[in-house]
């Protein structure tokens, strides 16, 4: 049997390898902080190695589950997630690191914890069924919002009143479409994470992802048809295994700090598909 500690550190890796990729547009890499004065890439050490515990115990409640209602199992780790939360902002003194990926991590981690229990593969398939049995009431998370006031409603809330968009929560109950369909294909093609092959990937996701960070920095939504021509404009130029690719990383870099837009939600979802990838590459070993 695989343990608790097995599954975190992937968990940590998955958060360490996308922390140091570089060049990312908008976003803190070892090199620069992007379009985030309040973070380096210390603050993204530091964040993710916060809360192995919290992901333990996230496996943990997976393979202790005995209901049949896998919404139950759910329920039972969101107060596990509050608390990963809390360690994540006192390590990074307030700042929001890793919020949608603590999300899905703990999750999975859940949903992985089960599966062994029930001694089923771990595979792709069995991965996203246990996710979707596990989110199916999470869209409830949007009902009475109207009861709440503006300034206690979180980014991801109000984009959904303003547009209906689902944001994190709609990836995590459709059984994570961006990762799965795009991010994690293309990853396995590459068959490693290296600088490279995240770099892509990243980008490939971007174009289909609704980031709620980047809705929200724009304060336009209209900037999701943008994001979908600099990633054509990206790979058109031959991705991260051009020189010239690479020079249009680092100067969406410089456009995404003039203009004050970064890709977090984007970036919480390379950390997904890694931990995905590392977890199921390593099934057989
Ligand atoms: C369900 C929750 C995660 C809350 O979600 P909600 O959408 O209501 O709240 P947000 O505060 O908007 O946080 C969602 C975070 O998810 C990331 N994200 C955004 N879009 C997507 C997407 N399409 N797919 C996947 N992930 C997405 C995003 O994280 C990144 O953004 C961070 C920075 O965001 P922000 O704090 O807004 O800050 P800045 O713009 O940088 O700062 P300012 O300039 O404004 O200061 C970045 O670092 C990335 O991490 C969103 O942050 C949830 O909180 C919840 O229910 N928690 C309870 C615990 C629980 O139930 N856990 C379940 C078991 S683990
Ligand atoms: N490297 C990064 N920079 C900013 N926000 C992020 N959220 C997740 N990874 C991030």
């Amino acid at each position: 049997m695989k343990n608790a500690r097995y599954y975190s550190q992937f968990a940590q890796r998955a958060m360490l390898y996308e922390a140091v990729c570089h060049p990312k547009p908008g976003l803190v890499d070892p090199v620069n902080s992007g379009a985030h004065q309040d973070m380096d890439i210390f603050t993204f050490i530091d964040s993710s190695c916060s809360m192995q515990k919290e992901f333990e115990d996230m496996y943990l409640a997976g393979y202790q589950f005995e209901g049949n209602d896998l919404n139950e199992l759910f329920d039972s780790i969101r107060p596990i997630g509050l608390k990963a939360e809390k360690e994540m902002m006192q390590s990074t003194h307030n700042v929001n690191t890793h919020k949608g990926a603590i999300f899905s991590l703990g999750i999975i981690l859940a949903g992985l914890g089960h599966l062994e229990s029930q001694k089923k593969t771990v595979t792709i398939d069995s991965l996203q069924s246990v996710v979707k049995a596990m989110t199916g009431h999470l869209l409830d998370d949007f009902k009475g919002l109207e009861l709440k006031t503006e300034e206690a409603l979180t980014n991801g809330e109000k984009l959904y009143i303003d547009y209906g968009l689902l944001g994190v929560r709609g990836e995590v109950a459709q059984g994570f479409p961006t990762v799965l369909n795009y991010g994690l294909p293309l990853l396995e093609q590459y068959g490693a994470c290296s600088n490279e092959s995240l770099l892509n990937v990243l980008m490939l996701m971007l174009y289909y992802n609704e980031d709620s960070n980047l809705i929200k920095r724009a304060g336009d939504i209209k900037i999701l048809n943008w994001s979908k021509t600099i990633v054509t404009r990206y790979f058109e130029k031959g991705g991260s295994q051009t020189e010239e690719g690479i020079t249009y990383l680092n100067e969406l870099n410089d456009l995404f700090i003039s203009e004050n837009l970064s890709i977090g939600g984007t970036a919480d979802l390379l950390i997904v598909t890694v931990f995905i990838f590392l977890v199921t590459s390593n099934q057989k070993k």
